[in-house]
């Protein structure tokens, strides 16, 4: 989901915003063998090198359609994704004003931002999508009659209404439509109610009827007052017409910001000159592809872009005001969000979502359970009337151990001292048997199966050589009071916490920015 669950203010905008001297740096892997070879001894370290992937990239976007428009690798997905406050801020510099102050910290909840691969579930129906969009991520005091109006207003306003109670679709499911999708996802933005939408190239993967389709539905969108922002490839001249204004990007750096009325024009005056019926969109992309191999071309009309463009530089603040900016953003960025919904809250409707999921998934459903039950029973006949003799009362008891190891993870097991004595095999590596889960699992198996047994000879059933503690005596597996059983399920509950922990951490530091 693009802006996760918490949204605490409401702000009011016009939904104008405007960016100055936006760069961004990107750490990647050093190319050069020179750097390379100095590090040859160090195996693990590191070498990374500085990308710039934007440069002074300043503009100015109002209520309307204002694509975002380049060549493949230009900058326009990462422009985007800062204006948005999707991007690491490590690494960015500039100024991103709305209506000329700067963001507010909770503004990456509060505008939409629909993402390039559509993310509504497909088992759900749309209207269940926006629900739960709005339920996860508006206010709890909004009141659940108040949901499903603010639902239904989209529904209407995305013209989703003949589709609304039908199934999103999945790969075995057939559902809506490729465009109607899109517009879902669309809608689950808008039921955020936002000034400003950021969408990144919303027409790629759908045919060019659906595509003109969802572009036109933005465009009324933008004409009840709404700032849209998107990144595409290659529109058609049908889409072209739409777009109020247009940013040309062209390796990071911008050489048109302006009407899209004045990009054939433009490039006229800089000798590149548009045929009779060519699309000014595909004379743009040649222009930018060409002059993406002519630097001295690109920064002429970067520097010119920056001279003359009159929308960027009403906005722009003025130089005194510069550093004040910088700390307010500095701040913002430190200023604690606060989450709109109780954890409790938040759980609910993720796990109503996954039992629905579940329940009208029946392949999943089905594998699921298959799986479970297959499982279950292939533990249970292993384990059913094992004989309590020395021979394979005793070896099926070992076998079963290892089977279910196996099922678990095969490399934990090489390391659970039981299947290999790591003492005497692997002696500097036997540490690792404390890290794993299976080790603790078979003790725990072995410690309920033979504690308590007496193991008789097969012919001889009244002779009985051998005890179960003489074979946990054996395995070198403690098992003296209860405590040495229950070390093993507190050993296991305390990986699970931290592989949990673990998974949150991870979770938390990748949920925010790219
Ligand atoms: N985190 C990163 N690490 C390394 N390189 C990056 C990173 N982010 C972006 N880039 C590079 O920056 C350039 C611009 O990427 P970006 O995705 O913004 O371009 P784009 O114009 O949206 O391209 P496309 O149309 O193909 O999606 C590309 O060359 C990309 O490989």
């Amino acid at each position: 989901m693009a802006a996760v669950n918490q949204v605490s203010t409401t702000v009011s905008s016009t939904g104008t915003i405007s960016f100055h001297n936006i760069n961004y740096t990107v750490g990647t892997k050093a190319r050069s063998h020179k750097r390379r070879s100095k590090c040859l001894t160090l195996p693990f370290f590191k070498v990374t090198e500085q990308k710039q992937i934007l440069f002074d990239v300043s503009g100015r976007f109002m209520n309307g359609m204002n694509a975002i428009l380049g060549p493949s690798g230009s900058g326009k997905s990462s422009l985007l994704d800062i204006l948005a406050d999707r991007k690491d801020p490590r690494g960015t510099s500039g100024i991103v004003l709305v209506d000329n102050f700067p963001r507010h910290p909770s503004f990456r909840y509060t505008v939409g931002y629909v993402v390039q691969e559509d993310i509504c579930s497909g088992t759900l129906t749309v209207r269940e999508n926006l629900y739960f969009s709005v339920s996860l991520r508006l206010s709890e005091a909004l009141s659940a009659s108040d949901k499903r109006v603010r639902v239904s207003t989209v529904i209407t306003e995305l013209s989703l209404e003949a589709c609304a109670d039908t199934r999103v679709g999945t790969e075995f499911l057939r559902g809506i439509s490729g465009g109607e999708k899109k517009r879902t996802c669309i809608g689950m933005e808008l039921v955020l109610s936002p000034n400003i939408l950021f969408l990144d190239e919303p027409t790629t993967g759908l045919d060019a009827s659906t595509a003109i389709s969802i572009m036109n539905c933005l465009k009324d969108l933008s004409r009840r007052g709404r700032t849209i922002i998107f990144s595409i490839h290659q529109p058609r001249y049908s889409i072209f017409k739409l777009f109020d204004t247009v940013m040309l990007m062209c390796n990071g750096q911008c050489v048109y910001h302006g009407s899209a009325k004045g990009v054939v024009p433009y490039f006229s005056t800089h000798d590149y000159q548009c045929e009779p019926y060519d699309n000014p969109a595909d004379f743009a992309l040649d222009v930018l592809i060409d002059i993406g191999r002519k630097p001295d071309i690109i920064a002429k009309l970067n520097d010119l872009y920056n001279k003359t463009d009159a929308d960027t530089s009403a906005a722009f603040p003025r130089p005194g005001n510069m550093i004040d900016l910088e700390s307010l953003d500095h701040k913002r960025r430190k200023y604690k969000v606060q989450a709109a919904r109780s954890l409790g809250a938040e759980i609910f409707y993720l796990s109503q979502r996954t039992l629905r999921n579940s329940f009208r998934n029946p392949a999943l459903a089905l594998s699921q359970i298959s799986v479970s039950i297959i499982l279950g029973a292939m533990v249970g006949l292993l384990f059913y009337d094992l004989k309590k003799t020395t021979d394979s009362g005793v070896q099926n008891r070992l076998a079963v151990a290892l089977i279910i190891a196996i099922l678990i993870c095969v490399m934990m097991t090489m390391f659970s001292g039981f299947v290999l004595d790591l003492d005497s095999v692997f002696k500097w590596l036997s540490w690792i048997q404390w890290t794993s889960a299976s080790r603790y699992v078979s003790n725990l198996l072995i410690i309920n199966e033979f504690q308590g047994l007496t193991f008789c000879l097969s012919n001889q059933t009244n002779v009985c050589p051998m005890t179960g503690e003489q074979i946990l005596d054996n395995l070198d597996i403690p098992h003296a009071n209860s405590w040495d059983l229950w070390k093993n399920f507190l050993a296991l509950t305390i990986m699970t916490v931290l592989f949990l922990i673990s998974s949150y951490i991870q979770l938390i530091r990748i949920k925010k920015t790219k």
